[in-house]
């Protein structure tokens, strides 16, 4: 695996690597990284790997700081996964002057959800996928289904723009209590590593009262956050929407979404489940 640091490193290397699959992510890799890895594979001829804790996205009060940051670990990881580049650019590469120029998601993507919670998230979100998009000019990208709300802006992002890139959703991998994988696991103590995974069943409840035909989603919803609140959560939100938008959906309508956003002592987990 070749390590690059440079935007221009890595462009010069990418122009004889034939079509370049990219997969964007922030580091301290797990099962879920490589997954997504793994099925980047399968779309092109390179796999291009990024490890980047993007400051933009991280509101003042965030964890940006404490993200913990392994990238010895990583880089092995991804060595024996088979990648073929893995672009780590430091601060002053990607950012070398204060950044002017932004992606701002409309709205009622960026501002519902996990956006209310998290203003101006997916702005900084947006913008670096943007930057990481021109720097490696990839045919294809990989996301996880794990950040929903993220992959649907990517979606539309790449659709608005007419930007010439596949997007490839990867499914959301689970420790086996159901817990989804993510860095941020690693903040929990050895108790909330127990309590966790009632986020997942507590999804799963509610997509099976949705497939019995319990359509009063406000009353699901409401009862979802009493049980989290029960347990020592405190939720941000517990809701269904349409898988297509995120939008409300109208009474009848199929091709939902339960998604939920909870902290669990200081530690702020997300998941969520397609009916
Ligand atoms: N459990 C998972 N299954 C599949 N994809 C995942 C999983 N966790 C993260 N990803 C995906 O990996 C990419 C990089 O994510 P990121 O580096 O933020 O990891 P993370 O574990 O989600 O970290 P965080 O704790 O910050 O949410 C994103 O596309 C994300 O959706
Ligand atoms: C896509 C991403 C790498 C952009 O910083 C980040 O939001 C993530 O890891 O999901
Ligand atoms: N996994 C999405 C990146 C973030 O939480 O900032």
């Amino acid at each position: 695996m070749q390590i690059h640091s440079t935007i221009a490193g890595l462009r010069g290397t990418l122009k004889t690597a034939g079509r370049v699959a990219l997969v964007p992510t922030m580091g301290n890799l797990h099962d879920g990284h490589i997954a997504l890895m793994d099925q980047a594979r399968n779309h092109g001829d390179s796999v291009v790997a990024t490890i980047f804790v993007n400051r933009l996205q991280f509101r003042p009060g965030e964890d940006f700081e404490k993200y913990p940051r392994t990238f010895e670990a990583d880089c092995a990881r991804l060595a024996a996964a088979g990648v073929d580049h893995l672009f780590a650019p430091d601060e002053a590469e990607m950012y070398p002057q204060p950044q002017g120029y932004h992606i701002d998601p409309p709205a009622e993507q960026a501002n519902i959800l996990d956006g209310e919670f998290r203003p101006g998230h997916f702005r900084g979100m947006a913008t670096v996928v943007m930057k990481l998009f021109q720097i490696a000019q990839p045919q294809v990208a990989l996301f996880g289904k794990k950040d929903y709300q993220q992959l649907m802006i990517i979606r539309n992002m790449v659709r608005d723009l007419n930007l010439p890139i596949e997007i490839v959703g990867g499914e959301t991998i689970r420790a086996a209590d159901g817990l989804a994988l993510s860095s941020r696991n690693g903040y929990l103590t050895e108790a909330e590593r127990r309590e966790a995974p009632r986020l997942f069943e507590l999804l799963t409840k509610v997509v099976v009262e949705l497939r019995s035909g319990n359509r009063d989603l406000p009353l699901l919803e409401r009862d979802a956050m009493d049980l989290l609140k029960a347990n020592n959560w405190l939720p941000d939100y517990v809701a269904v929407r349409k898988k297509i938008d995120l939008q409300l959906p109208a009474a009848h309508e199929s091709g939902l979404v339960v998604l939920a956003a909870a902290r669990l002592g200081s530690t702020r987990l997300i998941d969520n489940l397609e009916v």
